[in-house]
Order: structure tokens, then sequence, then C-alpha cells
């Protein structure tokens, strides 16, 4: 569904990701981890047409994605910080959003399902610049969910949101998910990981140092946490230490 082929990215000096190779499919839902500053929201963004590469091609349903951006609309993102223009109601924001997605082709019933469940039309029309950041946050949600995209991107999407609309938002993303939508999610909350993804893609030093099932990590390093699999690998730098066998298994007949 969405292949990079070598895709390189640099700032300045600064080499963030080197030569990427990797394709994601439908019905996976994958976490993309790393320490900071190892270019999860760079990857992201470059699948969003965001940040443009220096190098590499980008396909999505196998069709190179040269100058025209119109797979965006088969895509909802919800960003880490979402930038929307402050003085902006929210009821004028979903308008908005819904007029510019009808106009580029989207025709369907918007997915009001988190509209509802965070109660937003009780705050429709507070602007955008007087919410707080978990509001902001759960507005985001709704509108990456809204136009029923068949890949859904959510960079952090838990972070500053309260208990309650963290478990509405992972209960969301169960139901998508349950549907064979692809999803991807950025996010330093192992439990959440661990909750909402089957596979683990690792970035480190500007590379992928692994992608691969969720199940399959935790029987190849003999460990159930995700969250401890993965803490060891930014401990040791991308090398799981391999578990020490026990003695029984070390018999040689
Ligand atoms: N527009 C930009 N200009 C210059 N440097 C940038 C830009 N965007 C990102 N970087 C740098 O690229 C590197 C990767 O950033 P990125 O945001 O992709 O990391 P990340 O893995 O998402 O980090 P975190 O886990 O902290 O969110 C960082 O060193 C960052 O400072």
């Amino acid at each position: 569904m969405i292949r990079f082929e070598n895709i390189s990215k640099r700032f300045g000096k600064l080499e963030v990701l080197k030569d990427i190779n990797i394709a994601f499919n439908k019905g996976q839902s994958i976490a993309i981890v790393g320490p900071n500053g190892s270019g999860k929201t760079t990857l992201i963004k470059i699948l969003l047409g965001m940040v443009i590469p220096n190098s590499g091609k980008l396909f999505f349903n196998e069709i190179w994605i040269n100058k025209d951006h119109k797979y965006r609309g088969d895509i909802g993102y919800m960003p880490q910080i979402s930038q929307y223009p402050p003085n902006l109601k929210i009821s004028q924001l979903l308008e908005m959003m819904t007029d510019i997605r009808t106009n580029s082709g989207w025709s369907g019933t918007p997915d009001d399902d988190l509209l509802k469940a965070f109660d937003i039309a009780n705050i429709q029309n507070k602007t955008m610049s007087s919410l707080s950041g978990g509001t902001r946050q759960k507005v985001g949600a709704a509108l990456a969910f809204r136009f029923n995209p068949n890949v859904l991107i959510l960079d952090e999407p838990t972070a500053g949101l309260d208990p309650a609309s963290c478990e509405i938002l992972k209960e969301k993303i169960q139901k998508e998910r349950a549907k064979g939508k692809l999803i991807i999610i950025t996010s330093h909350i192992m439990a959440d990981l661990e909750e909402l993804t089957d596979h683990v893609l690792y970035i480190q030093d500007a590379h992928i140092q692994f992608f691969e099932k969720t199940d399959n990590l935790r029987s190849k390093y003999k460990e159930d946490k995700l969250g401890k699999i993965i803490a060891n690998l930014m401990k040791n730098k991308g090398e799981i230490k391999t578990p020490k066998l026990k003695t029984t298994e070390n018999i040689t007949l």
C-alpha cells in the first residue's frame, strides 16, 4: 500500500534518514519507535508529502508519488502538535475541512464517532486559540478519523489526553483497525503501542534497524513486554543483548 524506495533525508549536514526501503500494507498496525530525534516524524512527514526527501521514491498503491498529492485524501493524519488557524471556531474548522475534502472528490458520511465521544458539540463555538492542549488534540483526532481514510497516521496520539479521552481514542483506533485499515503510530508510551500495534519499525542512526511482528519480537527475545524489549534496544543502541539460555537449553547431547 505504501512503499519507500531508497529514501534519504538530510537537514543541512544532519543525515536523518538514509536509504530507507520499507513497505507497509493494509491491515497492519505499525509502531514506529526509536530514540528522540531518530527521524520518526520525518518519515511520517515524507509519507504525507510535508517533507521532501533528498533522494528516493515514495509509492502509494504502487503508484509513484511524484507531484500529485491526491493520495493524501486517503490518509487521516493526527499531528503531534496541531496547527490550526487560531481565530477559527471548531465548527468553522470542521466545515472548512469538509469543504476542502468534498472539493477534492471526497463523498460519504463524515465519521462523527470521536466528535460525539469527546462531546465536541458542546464547545464548537470556541476558537482554536482558546482551547487547552488536550482539547486541541481531541479536535485533531476527530478530524483524522472524520473522512473514513484507509490509512491512519497518528503521531504521539495519546500524549496530552486525559485518561478517559485516551481510552476513547484507543477504542476508536481498535475499531478502525478491525476494519483492516493501515494504522501507523509513533509514541513513546509503550503500553499504548503494546495494545494497539502488531508490528514494530525501529529506527536508529538514520537506518531501519528492523521491521518485525510484535509476536516475533516477543518470542525472539523471550520477553512478553514490548516496552522492555524496546528499552533494552535503546540502551544497547539497536542491539538486543541475547537473553541467557536456561541451563537445560545449554546441554548438547
Ligand atoms: N525542519 C527541520 N529542519 C532542521 N532539522 C530538522 C527539521 N525537522 C527535523 N529536524 C531534525 O531531524 C532530526 C529528526 O527529527 P524528528 O522530528 O524526525 O525525530 P523524532 O524521531 O520524531 O523525534 P522525537 O521522538 O523526539 O519526536 C532531529 O535531529 C531534528 O532536530
